[in-house]
């Protein structure tokens, strides 16, 4: 059902759409399943996270995220300005409430690409939100997806495999996976789950 332009009618609950969360281990595609789906659909309101992480090349703060100090990110947390947030491979990120909030009052359809320890508190805090996982083909194409990025030492990329690994084993309890073998295959089902198309 499309929503009415009468600006004092609530919209009926049933329409409101659902948070989606995006999860999966570092270099499975999440990035780019993203990019991807939002350059056809620019109305899928995508989550800008705080991290304590720096930027990588042609990274600009508050478009991938917004990249802020450990004294910045303690303070989000400790004004519980955040929704969820986890430590992963030695950084800090958060997604920060008010903006998701908003946007789903809004009736916008939202998407969070946050880590496995994120995608567990909001199914605590928002028991209606829909969690995916997003998976690779196999174990072998995830190292090459990663290392072929070449974006960490390696150094890095041992320890986001290190968290892939618990990653994958937590699979069954997201409501939906999907397998990234064609990023537009991922991209068009992640947008029907969102009901966008
Ligand atoms: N819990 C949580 N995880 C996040 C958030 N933002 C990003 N992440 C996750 O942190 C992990 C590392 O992200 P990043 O350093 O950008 O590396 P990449 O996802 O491998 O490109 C990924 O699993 C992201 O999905 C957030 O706000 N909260
Ligand atoms: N379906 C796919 N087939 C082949 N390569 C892919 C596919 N999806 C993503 N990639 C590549 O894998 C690497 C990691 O993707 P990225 O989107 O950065 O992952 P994530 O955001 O999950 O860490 C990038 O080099 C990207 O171009």
């Amino acid at each position: 059902m499309a929503a009415t332009s009468r600006g004092t009618t609530p919209e009926p609950p049933d329409v409101r759409p659902r948070l989606t969360v995006l999860s999966g281990p570092s270099g499975v595609g999440k990035s780019t399943v993203v990019a991807h789906m939002r350059k056809e659909h620019p109305e899928v309101w995508l989550s800008v996270s705080a991290t304590t992480r720096r930027p990588r090349p042609g990274e600009k703060h508050g478009v991938q995220y917004f990249f802020v100090t450990d004294e910045e990110m303690d303070k989000l947390i400790a004004n519980g300005e955040l929704l969820e947030w986890a430590e992963f491979a030695g950084n800090r990120y958060g997604t920060p409430r008010a903006a998701v909030l908003e946007r789903l009052d809004a009736g916008e359809p939202v998407l969070l690409e946050i880590d496995l320890q994120g995608a567990r508190q909001v199914r605590e805090s928002m028991t209606d939100a829909q969690l995916v996982f997003l998976a690779p083909p196999s174990w072998e194409e995830l190292v090459r997806r990663l290392t072929g990025r070449g974006t960490e030492p390696p150094e890095v990329i041992e320890r986001r495999l290190d968290a892939a690994k618990v990653e994958l084993a937590a699979e069954p309890e997201f409501d939906e996976t999907l397998v990234n073998t064609s990023v537009e295959d991922v991209a068009r089902e992640l947008l029907s789950l969102m009901d966008v198309v």
